[in-house]
């Protein structure tokens, strides 16, 4: 069976927990398309190549590095993943996973959009800046980056805006996305009404 899930939105809306937590309950793969775009940006940086070859040239060890889910990441994946040459380059990959059999939860921004326009459940979480920059705060706290709330929100906001803003597969949902407000739900109350959403697509056993 083929059955695709995308699920987009912006930063620490919850896409990640959703999906693991969605994957994890239908048996379905998981990818995490951040990641693709965070080791793309380190990568480029750090090794002075253009992000687009940097892009086409990933591999396993680029995508567990520890300090992927850093400020420094998502700041350096959010200006490469502006770049169109940079999106084509990651596109097949992110298609051929979607297509897997047993199913597949994408995480994103354009997979709704671009990567599954077919996907069968389309997802689009927000929750308020204020409420996002919390979660995100939190997160950082827990892994010992001392950055403060403020900073964290700033960040947000600039990534967001950049994201959104930009001409190549900006964020937005894609036709016939279902809306998920996260704001003031706790977890499980999320992943179950996503969980509902995928129940109503499923084939008859
Ligand atoms: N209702 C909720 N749904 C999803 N995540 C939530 C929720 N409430 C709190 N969180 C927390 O928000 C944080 C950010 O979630 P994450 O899945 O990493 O977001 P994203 O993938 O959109 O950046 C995580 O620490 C997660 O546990
Ligand atoms: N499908 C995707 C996924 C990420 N991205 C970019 O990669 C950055 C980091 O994505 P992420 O999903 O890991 O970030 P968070 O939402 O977890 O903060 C985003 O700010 C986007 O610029 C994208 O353009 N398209």
């Amino acid at each position: 069976m083929r059955f695709t899930v995308a699920i987009d939105g912006p930063a620490a809306s919850g896409k990640g927990t959703i999906a693991r937590a969605l994957a994890a309950r239908f048996g379905f793969a998981h990818l995490d398309t951040g990641l693709l775009y965070r080791a793309t940006g380190l990568r480029a940086a750090e090794a002075g190549i253009d992000p687009a070859a940097a892009a086409a040239s990933l591999r396993e060890a680029d995508l567990a590095r520890p300090d992927l889910r850093g400020a420094e990441a998502a700041e350096a994946a959010s200006r490469v993943a502006a770049l169109p040459e940079v999106r084509d380059a990651l596109l097949v990959f992110q298609r051929n996973f979607a297509a897997r059999e047993g199913g597949a939860v994408l995480d994103g921004r354009d997979i709704g959009t671009v990567i599954c326009p077919d996907a069968e459940v389309k997802i689009f979480v927000v929750a308020s800046p204020e409420e996002r920059a919390r979660r995100r705060h939190a997160e950082f706290v827990a892994a010992g980056d001392p950055r403060t709330l403020a900073e964290v929100a700033e960040d947000l906001r600039i990534r967001d805006e950049r994201d959104a803003g930009r001409a190549a597969a900006p964020l937005k949902p894609g036709a016939g996305a279902r809306l998920l407000d996260t704001t003031e739900m706790s977890i499980d109350a999320a992943v179950a009404q996503a969980a509902r959403w995928i129940n109503e697509q499923l084939p008859e056993a």
